[in-house]
């Protein structure tokens, strides 16, 4: 087993939800008897490693600061970006490198993360000294469209896979990747693609699919389900 550093983490946390169509910010809605973002926080804090977290939050939120999270000593309020990536990066300014030379970034907006998929992720990373995401192989037979919407060709799947977070990175090396590339105008969906346009390898650490990203409003249902079923 190789010894575990304190790593921090940063939670992405200042969308709007516009996907949702609901009242609030997905992460304030209710799930199983607390908000989306408590629900990840308590998964997330079940992870001996994972002392100092980083939550990116709009400037104008109003529903955090009625929350017991918000007297949470262990967890510090950024200001979040324009974008997801822009969120992330103002996070990251905030970490002492020396203290975190590891950051792991979980989307609020994935309650149902196992806490042990999380550790393997850790494991894995740290093992091979090597930056990685929590992934899953896709499962359906996969079809490259054309413009009109109809089949180019079927393709190869055994290469495909989904990209969940967590992902975790050296600090150092996420932010300076991250900067780079929003500079110069890189579409960024999530740290891994930051890290591969900077040249970076990436693993690919295979979890479970249950780790949904609360999108729409079905998937509340779907993350109810899991969470009531422990897994
Ligand atoms: N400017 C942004 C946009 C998104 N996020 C966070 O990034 C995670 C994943 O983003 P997504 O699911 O796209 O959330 P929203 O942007 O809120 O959803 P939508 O795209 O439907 O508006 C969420 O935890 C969200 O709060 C963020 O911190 N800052
Ligand atoms: C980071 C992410 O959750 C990985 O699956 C995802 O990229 C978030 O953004 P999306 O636009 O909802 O895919």
């Amino acid at each position: 087993m190789t010894a575990i550093p304190a790593i921090a983490t940063v939670i992405p946390a200042a969308g709007v939800g516009k996907r949702m169509k609901a009242d609030k910010p997905k992460q304030y809605l209710p799930l199983c008897g607390l908000t989306v973002l408590e629900q990840t926080l308590h998964r997330l804090k079940q992870v001996p490693a994972l002392q100092q977290f980083y939550l990116a939050l709009s400037p104008d939120d109003p529903y955090f600061p009625d929350l017991p999270l918000a007297a949470d000593r262990q967890i510090q309020r950024v200001d979040g970006g324009s974008e997801r990536a822009n969120s992330v990066l103002n996070a990251l300014i905030q970490i002492d490198a020396q203290q975190y030379p590891w950051v792991l970034v979980h989307d609020a907006a994935r309650p149902v993360v196992r806490v042990s998929d999380i550790e393997l992720l850790i494991q894995c990373c740290l093992q091979n000294e090597q930056g990685g995401i929590l992934a899953t192989p896709v499962r359906d037979t996969m079809k490259l469209a054309t413009a009109e919407n109809t089949v180019k060709q079927t393709v190869d799947r055994t290469t495909l896979w989904h990209a969940y977070t967590p992902q975790l990175f050296p600090t150092v090396l996420l932010r300076e990747a991250l900067q780079r590339a929003l500079a110069q105008g890189v579409a960024i969906t999530d740290e891994a693609s930051a890290m591969e346009w900077a040249g970076w390898p990436v693993q690919l650490v295979q979890g479970h699919s249950d780790n949904i990203k609360i999108t729409q409003a079905e998937d509340l249902a779907l993350a109810t389900f899991y969470l009531e079923h422990s897994v």
